[in-house]
């Protein structure tokens, strides 16, 4: 489904990704865990395109960005900082998105927009909108329009704790339909509920990548998580 290869970039002298590999099966849904500044947030602004990286390839089904609007089509991002135009509504928006995905699916829209209690705000202009609420628009956008691989940053930033529940519900179904979940986030005890696998990010490199039953056995996420962090010879390797 999603293959990165050998995926390098640095910032000026100083090098993030020294040979990333990560193969995302579909129905996967992935927790991607680093300590700060690990490279998170650059590994997914490179896989959807938004920076370029020195070396390495990312392939969603078989295509590439150089395939264009067909492989922009194969996920949905939701990056951590999102900006939007201030004075469209959440609702013109989120219909602009499905325009360019090619979906009319207005029934699941209205269905998700009552799932996440945004009916009234949904058509104010984004603006007046709070960071969680500017989530929930996106999350909203991304479960209506359905692609292959939903790709995220940090995206339980700011969600009310309804929210986190109605996020997991749709994470359950969207996968159990067929889909895939990449995202990356601090919070490793959600992670632990909602992941069926993990992997960590660690000097430029993924460390592990397994199911979350084989990473944690009798322990945490937490506790696996920090042992990585300190014991990186024990840990396996995908
Ligand atoms: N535009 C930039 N110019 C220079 N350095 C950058 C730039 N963007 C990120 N970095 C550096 O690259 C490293 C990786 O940053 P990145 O945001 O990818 O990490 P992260 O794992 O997402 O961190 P966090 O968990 O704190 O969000 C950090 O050391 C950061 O300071």
């Amino acid at each position: 489904m999603l293959s990165i290869t050998d995926l390098e970039k640095s910032y000026s002298a100083k090098k993030i990704l020294n040979g990333v590999n990560l193969e995302i099966k579909k129905g996967e849904t992935l927790g991607f865990i680093g300590a700060n500044g690990a490279g998170k947030t650059t590994t997914l602004n490179i896989i959807t395109g938004i920076l370029d990286s020195e070396n390495g390839k990312v392939e969603i089904n078989g295509l590439t960005k150089e395939d264009g609007i067909e492989y922009k089509k194969q996920f949905f991002f939701i990056p951590d900082t999102i900006n939007v135009f201030n004075n469209v509504s959440g609702f013109d928006w989120i219909r602009f998105l499905m325009n360019l995905y090619g979906n009319d699916d207005k029934e699941r829209l209205g269905k998700y927009i009552n799932r996440f209690g945004m009916q009234e705000s949904i058509k104010k202009p984004m603006g007046s909108y709070s960071y969680g609420m500017m989530h929930k628009v996106s999350l909203i956008a991304a479960f209506t329009i359905n692609p292959p691989i939903i790709i995220m940053d940090e995206p339980l930033n700011g969600l009310d704790p309804n929210a986190v529940l109605v996020f997991k519900g749709l994470i359950k179904q969207y996968v159990e339909m067929g889909g895939t979940v990449f995202f990356s986030t601090h919070l490793l005890d959600v992670a632990e509920k909602i992941c069926n696998t993990v992997a960590i990010l660690k000097e430029g490199k993924i460390i592990l990548h397994d199911e979350i039953q084989n990473i944690i056995g009798e322990s945490s996420l937490e506790s696996t998580f920090m042992e990585a962090q300190v014991y990186e010879g024990k840990t396996s390797v995908n």
